[in-house]
């Protein structure tokens, strides 16, 4: 979410007409983390106007009748107008994105979920400003360095408002026993974000089809070996009775015969 108000209202417009039906506002990188590794290999897809990671932004209409279609590289006016990095707005905003001004107004009232939640409180918050949904996160942990583990805050979250919205989880998701151990602890869903991106930097699309088939494969794998049919039905009823296992070991199949 950048600074301008009209231009959010305009992105958030788009992304309605583009046939997005959940927004998902990121929370946790208004600016984004320092990492060495980037510079050194000259990665940083926002360096100027027309870098991919401000098209969005930029070849937006009402950023275009404000500021011109084509900025100067170099003369910061796109930062100071951004729709990319650089302000942090509060949860007073909130209810004017979601609520008041925007999201619910534009779609007929869809769900708004914002990710980048890591504590109970902040969960609470969320739900209050009107969200139907989190995603408990730490950004893959590429943010903050000694960042909270996402799953370590997770059953506090789920304890706070796991009966009152949806929770995804992501961050670190590689194996079916992650997913596996995400939804015995409460959560609704997973994301997995460099995972797929391996396999399609090997093989494309096929490669990233093979991770994912992979990956739900091992989920079913890991759901028998452990005792369980399904996961709607049974791994997330039974969530309770479940114990999240530092030690990696899956809860095994004498558990499921005593719940
Ligand atoms: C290359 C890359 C770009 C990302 N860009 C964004 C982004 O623009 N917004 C965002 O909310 N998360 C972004 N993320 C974080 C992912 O959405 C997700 O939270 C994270 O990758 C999940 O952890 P995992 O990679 O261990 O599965 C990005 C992650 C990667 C690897």
């Amino acid at each position: 979410m950048g600074h301008d108000d009209e231009i959010t209202i305009s992105l958030l417009e788009r992304a309605w007409k583009s046939g997005f039906d959940v927004c998902m506002l990121t929370v946790d990188t208004w600016q984004l983390g320092w990492r060495p590794t980037d510079i050194n290999i000259a990665n940083y897809v926002f360096y100027y106007p027309g870098a991919v990671g401000n098209e969005v932004g930029t070849s937006d209409p009402v950023f275009m009748r404000k500021h011109g279609q084509e900025l100067e590289k170099d003369s910061g006016k796109w930062i100071d107008s951004s729709v990319w990095h650089g302000k942090a707005h509060t949860w007073a905003k909130m209810p004017w994105l979601i609520k008041e001004a925007s999201w619910k107004r534009i779609s007929g009232g869809r769900p708004f979920v914002i990710k980048g939640i890591q504590s109970a409180e902040d969960a609470l918050k969320a739900y209050e400003v009107g969200c139907e949904g989190i995603v408990v996160t730490n950004h893959a942990g590429r943010q903050v360095d000694g960042a909270v583990g996402s799953l370590e805050v997770l059953p506090e979250i789920v304890a706070a408002v796991g009966d009152k919205m949806k929770i995804i989880f992501d961050s670190g998701v590689r194996t079916g026993s992650d997913v596996f151990k995400a939804i015995a602890l409460g959560a609704h869903a997973v994301m997995v974000g460099r995972l797929y991106v391996w396999g399609m930097s090997h093989e494309g699309e096929a490669g990233c089809r093979h991770v994912m088939k992979s990956l739900l494969a091992d989920l079913d794998i890991t759901m028998t070996v452990a005792g369980y049919r399904s996961i709607t039905e049974d791994v997330h009823r039974n969530k309770k009775a479940l114990k999240y296992n530092p030690s990696g070991v899956a809860p095994g199949a004498n558990e499921h015969a005593k719940l």
